[in-house]
C-alpha cells in the first residue's frame, strides 16, 4: 500500500462498531515471557501488527542476522533476550532504528557480563550479541530518563539470571506506566517483585505458564476518541478494551471527557458517546511523560477543533519512529496550525519544558497531503481530521506497524477511504 489514500466522510452523526487490534506493548510482552517460560502458553488475540509478528518470528529465528526494521521494543526486547541465547546474532532495524539510542541498555547488560558490541556506530544499533551467564553481579542501575524499554527489557530477564537483579532507576521516570506493564504481566506469570526506593528487586524464579488473552490497543483507541470529539455527534462501540487496564494509555478515557467525549464499559469492551452540540474546551493542558504515543492523537484534535495546547513530557519524542514534535509541527503547519517549544523564560523556572499549539485547522487550500515520515502514528492520528474535510496521506502502509487494518475499520465508521494514485 504506497499510493496515497484519500479519507473522506460524508457528513453527518459518527457511528459504528470496531473490533480494536491488539495492544502491541502487552503482545510484545507476552511474546518475550512466553519465550522465558519452560513449556509455554497460548496467547489468544495477538494482534497482527507487524511488529508483533516480526517479534515471533525473531524469537524462532536461527538466523545470523535479525532484523527488527522499525519496531522499538521488538529491538529492546531482543536485545536482552539474545544475550542469554546461544551462538552470536546481530541484532539490526531500518535506517531510523540505527539512530534510536541504545547505549543506556548496552552498557547495564554489560555491567551485568554482557557479550554486547557495536557492529557500526558506537551507542546505536545494529548490535552483535553473543551468549553470556549474566552472572558479573545482580545489582546495577540504570538512567530511566531516555526510553523505558531499556528497563522493561531487563525486567523480564530478571528472574531468570543466576542470583536475579536489583535495578535502581536513577534520574526522572519517563513512560512508567510501561514499567508497571512489564511487572504486572510478569505478576500474572507468577514472578514477585518489590521496590525498595527506586530499585526494582526480582529473585531468581520460574515464569509459570498460563493462558493469556492479549487486551486491545489504548494507543489505537485514542484515534476513534479523537474522531468523536471532532463529531458533531458519536456514538460507537469499540471491542476488546477492558476497565482494569495494564495500559497507560487508557488515560485517553479521562483526557476526552474535557472534549464532551464519555466512555461507559461494556462487557466487551468501551462505547464512545458525544452529544450534540458539545463544546469544545479553551485550552487543553497535559504533560504526556507517561502517554508519549497519544500525544499526537491529542495535537490533531486540538489541530481540528481549533483548541489552543499546552503540552509537557515531550521530551522523548523525538527518538521515536520520526521526531514527532518536528513532524507535527510541519504537517499542522500545513492547516495553519503552530506548534511551537516555549522559551524556558517565559514558562516559568520548574524545568518542564513547554510547547504551545495555537489556531483552528484550515482547509481553504483544498485536500491538504500529510506526510507520514515512516510514522504510523502520523498517519493513524492525522486521518481522523478526514472527518471535517477530505485528507490525503502518503505512504499510507506505514499503519502495518502496529494497527494493519486501520483503514479497514474507518471504512466501517462510514469512511470513504480510496486510493490516489493521481498524486
Ligand atoms: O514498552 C513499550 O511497550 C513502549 C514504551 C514506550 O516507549 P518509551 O519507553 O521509549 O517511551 C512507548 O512509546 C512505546 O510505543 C511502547
Ligand atoms: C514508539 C513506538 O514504538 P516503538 O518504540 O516500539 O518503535 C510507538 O508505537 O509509538
Amino acid at each position: 500500500m504506497n499510493a496515497p489514500l484519500e479519507i473522506t466522510h460524508p457528513g453527518g452523526p459518527l457511528r459504528g462498531r470496531v473490533e480494536l487490534t491488539g495492544s502491541k506493548s502487552i503482545a510484545n510482552r507476552a511474546l518475550l515471557i512466553r519465550a522465558l517460560t519452560p513449556g509455554g502458553f497460548a496467547i489468544k488475540r495477538l494482534a497482527a501488527a507487524d511488529d508483533t509478528v516480526r517479534l515471533q518470528r525473531l524469537i524462532d529465528s536461527e538466523e545470523d542476522t535479525l532484523d527488527c526494521g522499525p519496531a522499538g521494543t521488538t529491538y529492546r526486547f531482543l536485545t536482552g533476550y539474545l544475550c542469554r541465547r546461544r551462538g552470536t546474532q546481530l541484532l539490526t532495524g531500518s535506517q531510523r532504528m540505527k539512530e534510536r539510542p541504545i547505549g543506556i541498555l548496552v552498557e547495564a547488560l554489560r555491567a551485568l557480563g554482557a557479550n554486547i558490541e557495536y557492529a557500526e556506530k558506537e551507542g546505536f544499533p545494529p548490535l552483535r550479541i553473543g551468549y553470556s551467564a549474566l552472572d558479573k553481579t545482580d545489582r546495577i542501575s540504570i538512567a530511566a530518563n531516555t526510553s523505558s524499554q531499556y528497563i522493561s527489557s531487563l525486567l523480564m530477564l530478571a528472574p531468570t539470571l543466576p542470583t536475579g537483579l536489583k535495578l535502581t532507576l536513577e534520574g526522572d521516570i519517563v513512560s512508567l506506566p510501561y514499567i508497571n506493564m512489564t511487572l504486572g504481566l510478569m505478576s500474572y506469570f507468577g514472578i514477585h517483585h518489590h521496590w525498595e526506593g527506586q530499585t526494582i528487586v526480582i529473585n531468581p524464579q520460574y515464569y509459570q505458564a498460563r493462558d493469556f488473552t492479549v487486551e486491545a490497543d489504548w494507543s489505537a483507541a485514542s484515534y476513534y476518541y479523537s474522531l468523536a470529539a471532532m463529531a458533531e455527534a458519536a456514538d460507537l462501540e469499540i471491542e476488546g478494551l477492558f476497565r482494569d487496564s495494564l495500559q497507560g494509555d487508557s488515560v485517553v478515557a479521562r483526557l476526552y471527557e474535557d472534549f464532551g467525549v464519555a466512555t461507559e464499559f461494556t462487557d466487551t469492551g468501551i462505547r464512545l458517546t458525544k452529544a450534540n452540540g458539545t463544546a469544545a474546551p479553551a485550552l487543553f493542558e497535559h504533560n504526556f511523560v507517561e502517554c508519549p504515543d497519544i500525544a499526537q492523537t491529542l495535537m490533531a484534535t486540538c489541530a481540528g477543533l481549533g483548541v489552543q495546547g499546552l503540552y509537557s513530557g515531550l521530551q522523548t519524542l523525538f527518538i521515536k519512529e520520526t521526531d514527532r514534535v518536528k513532524a507535527m509541527k510541519a504537517e499542522l503547519g500545513k492547516l495553519g496550525v503552530s506548534l511551537y517549544k516555549i522559551p524556558p523564560r517565559m514558562s516559568g523556572k520548574t524545568g518542564i519544558q513547554y510547547f504551545a499549539q495555537e489556531g483552528e485547522a484550515s482547509f481553504a487550500g483544498g485536500t491538504p497531503t500529510f506526510a507520514t515520515y515512516h510514522d504510523h502514528r502520523m498517519a493513524m492520528a492525522l486521518a481522523p481530521l478526514g472527518l471535517l474535510h477530505p485528507v490525503r496521506i502518503e505512504n499510507p502502509g506505514v499503519v502495518e506497524k502496529s494497527y494493519p487494518d486501520f483503514y479497514e475499520d474507518l471504512q466501517l465508521l462510514g469512511f470513504a477511504v480510496r486510493e490516489d494514485s493521481d498524486t
